[in-house]
């Protein structure tokens, strides 16, 4: 057994599929995850000292690749100060005024340590605020693990065929009410008859857990239209395309204000660190100013503050936007026309430093279209493009992820590698 073998066995006797979160364990792609010890750059290398080129970027946060100097630089000092105070500091003041500049949407914000708790919080803010139930969101969105929210969900819940989680009560599954992503009918349809009963919507402005799939012309305001009409509040789930399409995020893309926002990932540059914030006549609904509780030992952690402030630092240089997307189109379009040309029909989308990759003609617009694309050729894709050194998410439905340190070097190894795999496979 190679050294990756023998440790995940080892880690299949005391923790669950071997792994702390179901997306890693390669269940979907087959094969054994490898075990990462170090990453530097664009690069990741495993316990057998193989070296990979990273798409996966820690599954986002990894906006500007692994160990940044400047990043690593102030995290040893922070660390140097103390690691925890329950108290607040200086720094969550810095990176609550730095959020709420880069996005205008943002009035205050409250800092959590994942996204999920961030999601989580905002939906019981929203329940709050409005004195309603009912929440909606959309088939294939992830919006973390809260109970609420594990409902027709994407990411590992939809890579492993359980979109709906047991050990959530039908009471509560059935206040969420789920639609299909991009269906305006549906959406009128639904605010027609049950508008005024509607706390929240929650939607991935850029759905990122089913693959990558880009909003339709509209489908946005059309949000926003029925949920100003109908007094619902309408959530952002920027965890992931926070920082990560646009400094501005998804909304600043897409010219729309939001009434919350999660954030994480990015802005916790590796650490455990989560937002949410939004109109201020909704937060100060958040205990001790109103009746929401929402809490947590961690919260505003000064090293994974620190962490995050250099990123979002690294982030607001000139031009950064836009030299990441060009290099991320060139290498998902360089994929693509390499497949094509060994006769796979594929498709690709990206914003900023995120993509989708699809063995598939045409690009989806809902999960029912995602899950027409061709797993097969992606994981026999997926096992070559490994072998080669070339470390994408070990799943068909999860975006992919370039960084700021990706250079022309690692898409030419790219484009050889996949010319070489699409070859092997014809
Ligand atoms: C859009 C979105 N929302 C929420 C989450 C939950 O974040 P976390 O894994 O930090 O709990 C994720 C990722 O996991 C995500 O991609
Ligand atoms: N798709 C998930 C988050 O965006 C992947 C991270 C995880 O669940 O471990």
């Amino acid at each position: 057994m190679t050294t990756n073998q023998k440790l995940f066995e080892r880690a299949q006797q005391f923790i669950p599929g071997g792994v702390n979160s179901p997306v890693r364990a390669f269940r979907s792609v087959g094969g054994t995850p490898r075990f990462l010890t170090r990453g530097k750059g664009p690069r990741v290398w495993d316990v057998e000292g193989k070296e990979y080129i990273d798409y996966v970027c820690s599954w986002g946060p990894l906006l500007h690749g692994h160990a940044h100097p400047s990043v690593i630089q102030a995290v040893q000092a922070s660390v140097e100060r103390g690691l925890s105070f329950g108290a607040p500091t200086a720094l969550e003041v810095e990176m609550a005024e730095k959020l709420t500049q880069l996005l205008p949407s943002l009035e205050m914000v409250r800092l959590t340590s994942s996204g999920t708790e961030a999601t989580m919080s905002a939906i019981r803010l929203a329940r709050g605020f409005t004195g309603r139930n009912l929440i909606v969101k959309f088939e294939g969105c992830y919006h973390g693990h809260g109970d609420a929210l594990l409902v027709k969900a994407g990411s590992g819940a939809l890579t492993f065929g359980q979109p709906d989680s047991g050990g959530i009560p039908a009471e509560l599954a059935a206040q969420t009410l789920v639609l299909e992503y991009n269906h305006m009918g549906q959406l009128e349809e639904l605010f027609s008859t049950r508008g005024n009963q509607i706390a929240a919507v929650i939607v991935e402005p850029v759905a990122g857990n089913m693959n990558m799939v880009l909003p339709r012309p509209g489908f946005l305001s059309k949000l926003r239209e029925l949920t100003t009409a109908h007094g619902s509040v309408l959530i952002f789930d920027e965890v992931m395309t926070g920082f990560r399409v646009a400094l501005g995020g998804a909304q600043s893309l897409y010219g729309i204000r939001p009434d919350l926002t999660t954030l994480g990932k990015v802005i916790g540059g590796g650490m455990p660190l989560a937002a949410f914030g939004g109109r201020r006549d909704i937060m100060e609904y958040l205990a001790p100013l109103g009746p929401v509780y929402q809490a947590g030992t961690l919260s505003g952690n000064p090293v994974a503050v620190t962490a995050g402030l250099v990123n979002l630092h690294l982030a607001c240089a000139d031009g950064l936007y836009e030299r990441l997307g060009e290099m991320t189109r060139t290498l998902t379009e360089g994929i693509v026309e390499v497949g094509r040309d060994a006769g796979y029909p594929m498709s690709t989308c990206s914003l900023g430093g995120m993509f989708g990759l699809y063995f598939r003609e045409k690009l989806p617009n809902t999960l029912t279209e995602v899950m027409e694309s061709d797993r097969f050729a992606f994981n026999a894709f997926f096992q070559g493009m490994l072998d080669e050194g070339i470390y994408f998410a070990p799943s068909a439905f999860e975006a992919g992820f370039v960084s700021t340190v990706h250079t022309s070097l690692e898409l030419d190894q790219t484009l050889s590698a996949a010319e070489r795999v699409f070859k092997q496979l014809r």
